[in-house]
Protein backbone atom coordinates (compact mmCIF):
# COMPACT_ATOMS: atom_id res chain seq x y z
CA UNK A 1 0.00 0.00 0.00
CA UNK A 2 1.42 3.40 -1.02
CA UNK A 3 1.98 6.01 1.66
CA UNK A 4 0.88 8.73 -0.75
CA UNK A 5 -2.09 9.23 -3.05
CA UNK A 6 -1.57 11.21 -6.28
CA UNK A 7 -4.05 13.77 -7.64
CA UNK A 8 -6.03 12.44 -10.64
CA UNK A 9 -3.99 12.18 -13.83
CA UNK A 10 -0.69 13.26 -12.21
CA UNK A 11 2.17 13.18 -14.72
CA UNK A 12 5.74 13.24 -13.44
CA UNK A 13 8.54 13.61 -16.01
CA UNK A 14 12.09 12.54 -15.10
CA UNK A 15 14.81 13.23 -17.64
CA UNK A 16 18.57 13.03 -17.53
CA UNK A 17 21.67 11.43 -19.02
CA UNK A 18 22.56 7.75 -18.83
CA UNK A 19 23.45 6.52 -15.35
CA UNK A 20 22.04 9.56 -13.54
CA UNK A 21 19.70 7.15 -11.74
CA UNK A 22 16.44 8.30 -13.31
CA UNK A 23 15.15 4.78 -14.02
CA UNK A 24 15.76 3.63 -10.46
CA UNK A 25 14.31 6.82 -8.97
CA UNK A 26 11.28 6.71 -11.33
CA UNK A 27 10.42 3.15 -10.25
CA UNK A 28 10.80 3.93 -6.55
CA UNK A 29 8.84 7.16 -6.80
CA UNK A 30 6.03 5.49 -8.79
CA UNK A 31 5.74 2.73 -6.18
CA UNK A 32 5.73 5.23 -3.34
CA UNK A 33 3.03 7.47 -4.81
CA UNK A 34 0.95 4.70 -6.41
CA UNK A 35 1.37 5.47 -10.12
CA UNK A 36 2.39 3.32 -13.09
CA UNK A 37 5.88 3.90 -14.48
CA UNK A 38 7.35 3.81 -17.98
CA UNK A 39 11.09 3.71 -18.74
CA UNK A 40 10.95 5.08 -22.30
CA UNK A 41 14.61 4.13 -22.89
CA UNK A 42 13.45 0.52 -23.04
CA UNK A 43 11.33 1.29 -26.12
CA UNK A 44 14.34 2.77 -27.95
CA UNK A 45 16.52 -0.08 -26.69
CA UNK A 46 14.05 -2.64 -28.03
CA UNK A 47 14.16 -1.04 -31.49
CA UNK A 48 17.98 -0.90 -31.28
CA UNK A 49 18.16 -4.54 -30.12
CA UNK A 50 15.82 -5.73 -32.87
CA UNK A 51 17.79 -3.74 -35.48
CA UNK A 52 21.05 -5.41 -34.36
CA UNK A 53 19.43 -8.85 -34.41
CA UNK A 54 18.04 -8.32 -37.92
CA UNK A 55 21.17 -6.57 -39.23
CA UNK A 56 19.26 -3.36 -40.06
CA UNK A 57 21.53 -0.31 -40.43
CA UNK A 58 21.02 2.11 -37.54
CA UNK A 59 20.57 5.09 -39.88
CA UNK A 60 18.13 3.43 -42.28
CA UNK A 61 15.11 5.48 -41.36
CA UNK A 62 12.49 3.63 -43.44
CA UNK A 63 13.39 0.16 -42.11
CA UNK A 64 13.63 1.52 -38.57
CA UNK A 65 10.15 3.03 -38.80
CA UNK A 66 8.80 -0.33 -40.00
CA UNK A 67 10.57 -1.96 -37.06
CA UNK A 68 9.15 0.62 -34.63
CA UNK A 69 5.62 -0.01 -35.92
CA UNK A 70 6.10 -3.77 -35.62
CA UNK A 71 7.42 -3.25 -32.11
CA UNK A 72 4.37 -1.17 -31.15
CA UNK A 73 2.06 -4.03 -32.22
CA UNK A 74 3.67 -6.63 -29.93
CA UNK A 75 5.26 -4.78 -27.03
CA UNK A 76 4.20 -5.09 -23.38
CA UNK A 77 5.92 -4.00 -20.19
CA UNK A 78 5.77 -4.21 -16.44
CA UNK A 79 7.68 -2.36 -13.75
CA UNK A 80 10.42 -5.00 -14.17
CA UNK A 81 10.93 -4.91 -17.91
CA UNK A 82 9.69 -5.35 -21.42
CA UNK A 83 8.43 -8.19 -23.62
CA UNK A 84 8.20 -8.40 -27.40
CA UNK A 85 6.03 -11.06 -29.03
CA UNK A 86 5.60 -12.65 -25.60
CA UNK A 87 9.37 -13.01 -25.10
CA UNK A 88 11.18 -11.21 -22.26
CA UNK A 89 13.83 -8.92 -23.77
CA UNK A 90 14.82 -6.99 -20.64
CA UNK A 91 18.18 -8.62 -19.87
CA UNK A 92 19.49 -8.58 -23.40
CA UNK A 93 18.68 -4.87 -23.74
CA UNK A 94 21.00 -3.84 -20.89
CA UNK A 95 24.33 -3.97 -22.77
CA UNK A 96 26.26 -0.86 -23.86
CA UNK A 97 26.05 -2.11 -27.46
CA UNK A 98 22.26 -1.95 -27.31
CA UNK A 99 22.41 1.39 -25.42
CA UNK A 100 24.49 2.85 -28.24
CA UNK A 101 22.22 1.36 -30.91
CA UNK A 102 19.22 2.85 -29.07
CA UNK A 103 20.89 6.26 -28.99
CA UNK A 104 21.51 6.05 -32.77
CA UNK A 105 17.97 4.99 -33.71
CA UNK A 106 16.65 7.66 -31.34
CA UNK A 107 18.33 10.34 -33.43
CA UNK A 108 15.92 9.54 -36.31
CA UNK A 109 12.95 11.97 -36.01
CA UNK A 110 10.61 9.51 -37.79
CA UNK A 111 11.33 6.83 -35.17
CA UNK A 112 10.67 9.30 -32.32
CA UNK A 113 7.41 10.33 -33.96
CA UNK A 114 6.24 6.68 -34.00
CA UNK A 115 6.72 6.36 -30.24
CA UNK A 116 5.12 9.66 -29.30
CA UNK A 117 1.48 8.53 -29.46
CA UNK A 118 2.07 5.46 -27.28
CA UNK A 119 3.95 7.44 -24.63
CA UNK A 120 1.23 10.10 -24.45
CA UNK A 121 -1.55 7.51 -24.31
CA UNK A 122 0.10 5.73 -21.39
CA UNK A 123 0.41 9.02 -19.52
CA UNK A 124 -3.25 10.00 -20.00
CA UNK A 125 -4.46 8.56 -16.71
CA UNK A 126 -1.29 9.53 -14.82
CA UNK A 127 2.19 8.08 -14.59
CA UNK A 128 5.85 8.59 -13.83
CA UNK A 129 7.84 8.54 -17.08
CA UNK A 130 11.60 8.73 -17.52
CA UNK A 131 13.72 9.40 -20.57
CA UNK A 132 15.47 12.26 -22.36
CA UNK A 133 12.65 14.40 -23.80
CA UNK A 134 9.72 13.69 -21.48
CA UNK A 135 9.51 17.16 -19.91
CA UNK A 136 10.31 18.99 -23.15
CA UNK A 137 8.45 17.06 -25.90
CA UNK A 138 6.45 14.03 -24.75
CA UNK A 139 4.66 15.57 -21.75
CA UNK A 140 5.34 19.32 -21.83
CA UNK A 141 2.31 19.84 -19.58
CA UNK A 142 3.49 17.43 -16.84
CA UNK A 143 2.69 18.89 -13.39
CA UNK A 144 6.17 17.98 -12.09
CA UNK A 145 9.43 17.70 -14.00
CA UNK A 146 12.81 16.64 -12.68
CA UNK A 147 16.17 16.70 -14.44
CA UNK A 148 18.50 14.22 -12.80
CA UNK A 149 22.26 14.57 -13.29
CA UNK A 150 25.50 13.23 -11.81
CA UNK A 151 29.15 13.68 -12.76
CA UNK A 152 30.30 11.66 -15.77
CA UNK A 153 32.70 9.71 -13.58
CA UNK A 154 30.05 8.76 -11.05
CA UNK A 155 27.59 7.77 -13.79
CA UNK A 156 30.29 5.66 -15.45
CA UNK A 157 31.16 4.06 -12.12
CA UNK A 158 27.53 3.05 -11.61
CA UNK A 159 27.27 1.67 -15.16
CA UNK A 160 30.65 -0.12 -14.82
CA UNK A 161 29.43 -1.93 -11.70
CA UNK A 162 26.36 -3.10 -13.64
CA UNK A 163 28.41 -4.18 -16.66
CA UNK A 164 30.94 -6.08 -14.51
CA UNK A 165 28.21 -8.68 -13.97
CA UNK A 166 28.32 -9.28 -17.75
CA UNK A 167 32.14 -9.39 -17.72
CA UNK A 168 32.25 -5.84 -19.16
CA UNK A 169 34.85 -3.20 -20.06
CA UNK A 170 37.25 -1.09 -17.99
CA UNK A 171 36.03 2.01 -16.13
CA UNK A 172 37.93 4.28 -18.54
CA UNK A 173 36.24 2.62 -21.54
CA UNK A 174 32.83 3.11 -19.91
CA UNK A 175 33.64 6.81 -19.27
CA UNK A 176 34.49 7.30 -22.95
CA UNK A 177 31.37 5.44 -24.17
CA UNK A 178 29.17 7.47 -21.85
CA UNK A 179 30.66 10.76 -23.08
CA UNK A 180 29.99 9.76 -26.68
CA UNK A 181 26.41 8.76 -25.91
CA UNK A 182 25.82 12.01 -23.95
CA UNK A 183 27.13 14.00 -26.89
CA UNK A 184 24.91 12.18 -29.42
CA UNK A 185 21.81 12.50 -27.20
CA UNK A 186 22.48 16.20 -26.49
CA UNK A 187 23.44 17.28 -29.99
CA UNK A 188 20.78 15.54 -32.09
CA UNK A 189 18.46 17.98 -33.86
CA UNK A 190 15.14 16.46 -32.86
CA UNK A 191 14.11 16.26 -29.17
CA UNK A 192 17.64 16.32 -27.70
CA UNK A 193 18.43 15.61 -24.06
CA UNK A 194 17.63 18.98 -22.50
CA UNK A 195 16.44 20.31 -19.16
CA UNK A 196 12.92 21.74 -19.50
CA UNK A 197 12.70 25.36 -18.32
CA UNK A 198 10.28 24.39 -15.54
CA UNK A 199 12.20 21.26 -14.46
CA UNK A 200 13.86 20.96 -11.07
CA UNK A 201 17.49 19.86 -11.37
CA UNK A 202 18.79 17.26 -8.91
CA UNK A 203 22.49 16.38 -8.89
CA UNK A 204 22.65 12.82 -7.55
CA UNK A 205 26.48 12.53 -7.59
CA UNK A 206 26.72 12.23 -3.81
CA UNK A 207 23.10 11.36 -3.05
CA UNK A 208 21.58 7.99 -2.23
CA UNK A 209 18.60 6.97 -4.37
CA UNK A 210 16.33 7.21 -1.30
CA UNK A 211 17.36 10.83 -0.82
CA UNK A 212 16.67 11.61 -4.49
CA UNK A 213 13.18 10.12 -4.16
CA UNK A 214 12.56 11.99 -0.88
CA UNK A 215 13.51 15.24 -2.63
CA UNK A 216 10.96 14.44 -5.36
CA UNK A 217 8.13 13.50 -3.00
CA UNK A 218 8.86 16.69 -1.02
CA UNK A 219 8.29 18.78 -4.16
CA UNK A 220 5.11 16.87 -5.05
CA UNK A 221 3.74 17.26 -1.53
CA UNK A 222 4.49 21.00 -1.37
CA UNK A 223 2.71 21.48 -4.68
CA UNK A 224 -0.35 19.56 -3.45
CA UNK A 225 0.16 16.88 -6.13
CA UNK A 226 0.25 14.03 -3.61
CA UNK A 227 -1.50 13.70 -0.27
CA UNK A 228 -1.02 11.23 2.58
CA UNK A 229 -3.33 8.27 1.89
N1 LIG B 1 21.96 7.82 -6.33
C1 LIG B 1 22.59 6.70 -6.68
N2 LIG B 1 23.71 6.32 -6.05
C2 LIG B 1 24.36 5.18 -6.42
N3 LIG B 1 23.95 4.34 -7.39
C3 LIG B 1 22.84 4.67 -8.05
C4 LIG B 1 22.10 5.86 -7.74
N4 LIG B 1 21.04 5.92 -8.57
C5 LIG B 1 21.13 4.83 -9.37
N5 LIG B 1 22.18 4.08 -9.04
C6 LIG B 1 22.62 2.84 -9.70
O1 LIG B 1 23.21 3.23 -10.93
C7 LIG B 1 22.85 2.33 -11.97
C8 LIG B 1 22.18 3.11 -13.10
O2 LIG B 1 20.97 3.61 -12.62
P1 LIG B 1 19.71 3.77 -13.57
O3 LIG B 1 19.58 2.61 -14.48
O4 LIG B 1 18.57 4.12 -12.71
O5 LIG B 1 20.18 5.04 -14.42
P2 LIG B 1 19.48 5.69 -15.68
O6 LIG B 1 19.68 7.16 -15.56
O7 LIG B 1 18.07 5.21 -15.78
O8 LIG B 1 20.37 5.10 -16.86
P3 LIG B 1 19.95 4.75 -18.36
O9 LIG B 1 19.48 6.01 -18.98
O10 LIG B 1 21.20 4.28 -19.01
O11 LIG B 1 18.88 3.69 -18.29
C9 LIG B 1 21.97 1.26 -11.33
O12 LIG B 1 22.76 0.15 -11.00
C10 LIG B 1 21.45 1.92 -10.05
O13 LIG B 1 21.20 0.99 -9.03
N1 LIG C 1 12.91 9.40 -24.06
C1 LIG C 1 14.05 8.85 -24.56
C2 LIG C 1 14.61 7.69 -23.99
C3 LIG C 1 15.74 7.17 -24.52
N2 LIG C 1 16.30 7.74 -25.60
C4 LIG C 1 17.49 7.18 -26.25
C5 LIG C 1 18.78 7.85 -25.88
C6 LIG C 1 19.50 6.86 -25.02
O1 LIG C 1 20.91 6.93 -25.25
C7 LIG C 1 18.93 5.52 -25.46
C8 LIG C 1 18.84 4.48 -24.36
O2 LIG C 1 18.13 5.04 -23.27
P1 LIG C 1 18.40 4.57 -21.74
O3 LIG C 1 17.86 3.19 -21.61
O4 LIG C 1 19.87 4.62 -21.54
O5 LIG C 1 17.63 5.55 -20.91
O6 LIG C 1 17.61 5.81 -25.93
C9 LIG C 1 15.75 8.88 -26.12
O7 LIG C 1 16.30 9.44 -27.10
N3 LIG C 1 14.64 9.40 -25.61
Amino acid sequence: MSRWKPVDGLQVAIDGPSGSGKGTAAKMLAKEIGLPVLDTGLLYRLIGGLAIERAIALDESESLVALANEMLESVAWTVDGITFDGENWTDRLRSEAVGNAASKVASQPEVRECLLGLQRKIAESGCVMDGRDIGTVVLPGAQAKFFLTASVRERARRRWIQLKEQGGSSLEAVVEELKMRDQRDQERQHAPLLQAEDAIAIDSTTMRVDDVVDRMTGVLERRGLIVVS
